[in-house]
């Protein structure tokens, strides 16, 4: 086959050209029906979306055509991702459309879902139910609407979920590997991944199991211990979040010093009549402050930051790249709580990565792993959620730094960034063994319950069966997006933190350090981010950090003050025990 150079330079300038308009007209299909949910606009995704994997087939064929082994490594690279397709490699075209098909009517019973209280009182989870999470203490509401949403959502899509499960295991559509798990774990581009994270959770542990042991006993005060099972778990609906994933929102019950002012600034940007458009020009400012790219005007042209009346809409955030170097959009249902405020900087993270790599390749305009991408806005959050920012912002107008407020606010972080921990890993555990075969249609909320119950040490509210589809009750089950890159994320994001607080001459505890307005720490960022996917990750996290391998230790460095604090608090009342309380079998 041809090892001829200039014809290959000649096959990749082609490449790059036609697949920007071929991926720009997939985002515009994909945008259409992401910001107005109808069945005509859902009919011409799928059909735009089979229109470019079967493009894509044709140009991953072109490039298998050639010999690269003579080539040098960024040649080589590009050529490997070319053919490196995943699902658009089936060939069966019927299939593919299936598949594609399955997929968004998922996502549109997903974004649809309401919780219903009464015959005519239904609410959807964007911002109504989000919000009851976030401020109810009635355990009989938070109860119905936990129940409700999973009734509404992931019953509904059990055997869609069946029908795309068949698509995933062995012989997997994704060409070349075993299964889908494996195609996605290959992007991590080390053959012992799932060991290291693993290994990285076990670390995390007992911070969690501090955490856990210090928010259960404040909650049994607040609820009574009556309705908190023997075996040690939390009542997932008591957490403060539809999913127990963070539990930031019952900071006003859990801060070690209640009479300092409380961190948690919603009441105060409701109050500064904070706008979504606001929320977004706070976080385009930090990143000018460190010399990286503002917003450019499409952005703020054509973004969706608020739910549209009158119209459905996919509400979880997201960013898009629309690969023609200056279209770059953020979709958020913006409400104005802090949540949101650290939400949008998430996203606006996605869009500088984007911007960065711009002029990459287009197969090297991706992270250098997924975790990557997710850390980018966390990285500058960490910033920007300190006291002493929200005090130059003018969001915490009576701040007074002294070694309670320091607990306080480790505490408030903690029920951000370690409760999210268990649950950011086990999604995926849960996933793998589906892609692998090894979980069974019949046995999916089974095998999910005992994930939930054995790493998060939560237990459901109601009795379960496998008449429910409770994974399907958390967006990326059925919008199909992998999770462990969060976990990886809020390891990596320390990381960085560390390395940039260096970098910007901060010193103390990594706690009270915020990077605002330093230009050094920007420019190490942005080099780092400019790369893209174009070198393997491990390069690029020793350009930024001087380490090739993730750590947990500035993580738990970050956290330590915290730790000895829950230590002393929790005595030997920590952990849970293995059986999950509550879980009925199939009635
Ligand atoms: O899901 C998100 C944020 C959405 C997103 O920005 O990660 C979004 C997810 C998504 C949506 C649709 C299609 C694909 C992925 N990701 C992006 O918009 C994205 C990611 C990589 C590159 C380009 C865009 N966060 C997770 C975890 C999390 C992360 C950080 C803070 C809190 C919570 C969650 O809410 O459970
Ligand atoms: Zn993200």
């Amino acid at each position: 086959n041809n090892s001829d150079v200039e014809e290959a330079s000649l096959f990749l300038e082609e490449y790059n050209n036609v697949s920007q308009t071929t991926f720009n007209r997939n985002m515009e299909a994909a945008w259409t029906f992401n910001t107005n949910i109808t069945n005509e606009n859902q009919k011409k995704m799928v059909e735009v979306q089979l229109e470019t994997d079967l493009w894509q087939q044709e140009m991953a064929n072109r490039a298998a055509a050639f010999n690269t082994s003579a080539f040098n490594a960024t040649m080589q690279r590009q050529f490997y991702k070319i053919k490196d397709i995943g699902t658009a490699a089936m060939t069966d075209h019927g299939k593919l459309q299936k598949l594609n098909e399955v997929l968004s009517d998922m996502e549109s019973i997903y974004s649809t879902g309401k919780v219903c209280f009464a015959e005519n009182d239904c609410k959807p989870l964007d911002p109504d139910i989000t919000r009851l999470f976030e401020t109810s203490r009635d355990e009989q509401k938070l109860r119905i609407a936990w129940k409700g949403w999973r009734d509404q959502t992931g019953r509904k899509m059990r055997d869609l979920y069946t029908t795309f499960h068949s698509f995933c295991v062995y012989p997997c559509v994704c060409v070349g590997y075993a299964d889908t798990g494996a195609y996605w774990r290959s992007w991590y581009e080390m053959d012992t991944f799932d060991q290291e994270v693993k290994r990285l959770f076990e670390q995390l542990k007992p911070l969690y199991e501090q955490l856990h042991a210090f928010v259960r006993q404040r909650l049994k005060k607040q609820y009574g211990a009556a309705i908190f099972p023997q075996t040690g778990h939390i009542p997932a609906h008591l957490l403060g979040n539809m999913w127990a994933q963070s539990w930031n929102s019952l900071q006003d019950l859990l801060m070690p010093f209640p009479s300092k002012p409380i961190l948690d600034v919603t009441e105060e940007m409701v109050k500064q009549k904070y706008t979504p458009r606001k929320i977004f020009e706070v976080s385009d400012d930090f990143f000018k402050s460190l010399g990286m790219i503002e917003m450019p005007f499409e952005f703020w042209n054509k973004s969706m930051l608020e739910r549209p009346a009158g119209r459905e809409v996919v509400c979880h955030a997201s960013a898009w790249d629309f690969y023609n170097g200056r279209d770059f959009r953020v979709k958020q249902c913006t409400d104005i709580t802090m949540d949101h405020l650290s939400t949008a900087h998430h996203e606006m993270g996605h869009i500088e990565y984007f911007l960065q790599y711009r002029n990459q390749p287009l197969v090297f305009r991706d992270g250098a792993n997924p975790g990557f991408h997710e850390a980018v806005g966390d990285v500058i959050s960490l910033s920007v959620e300190t006291p002493k920012h929200l005090n130059k912002i003018g969001l915490l107008p009576n701040y007074v730094e002294d070694n309670e407020t320091d607990i306080n606010f480790l505490m408030a972080m903690a029920l951000q960034k370690i409760a999210f921990l268990p649950f950011g890993y086990l999604i995926d555990q849960w996933r793998w063994s589906v892609f692998k075969g090894v979980t069974k249609a019949s046995d999916y909320n089974k095998a999910w319950w005992n994930l939930r119950c054995g790493l998060q040490g939560v237990s459901p509210p109601v009795p379960r069966s496998e008449e429910d589809f409770d994974p399907g009750a958390k967006y990326h089950i059925p919008g199909n997006t992998p999770y462990i890159r969060y976990f990886v994320s809020y390891v990596l994001q320390f990381q960085f933190h560390k390395a940039l607080c260096g970098i910007a001459g901060h010193n103390g505890p990594l706690h009270t350090c915020d990077i605002y307005n330093s230009s050094a720490a920007g420019q190490k960022l942005s080099a780092m981010l400019s790369k893209g996917s174009s070198q393997v990750w491990t390069e690029s996290l020793k350009e930024l950090t001087g380490q090739t391998t993730m750590s947990a230790q500035p993580l738990m460095d970050y956290f330590q003050p915290l730790l000895d604090y829950l230590r002393a608090a929790n005595g030997d009342e920590v952990g849970w025990s293995d059986d999950c309380p509550s879980f009925a079998d199939p009635l």
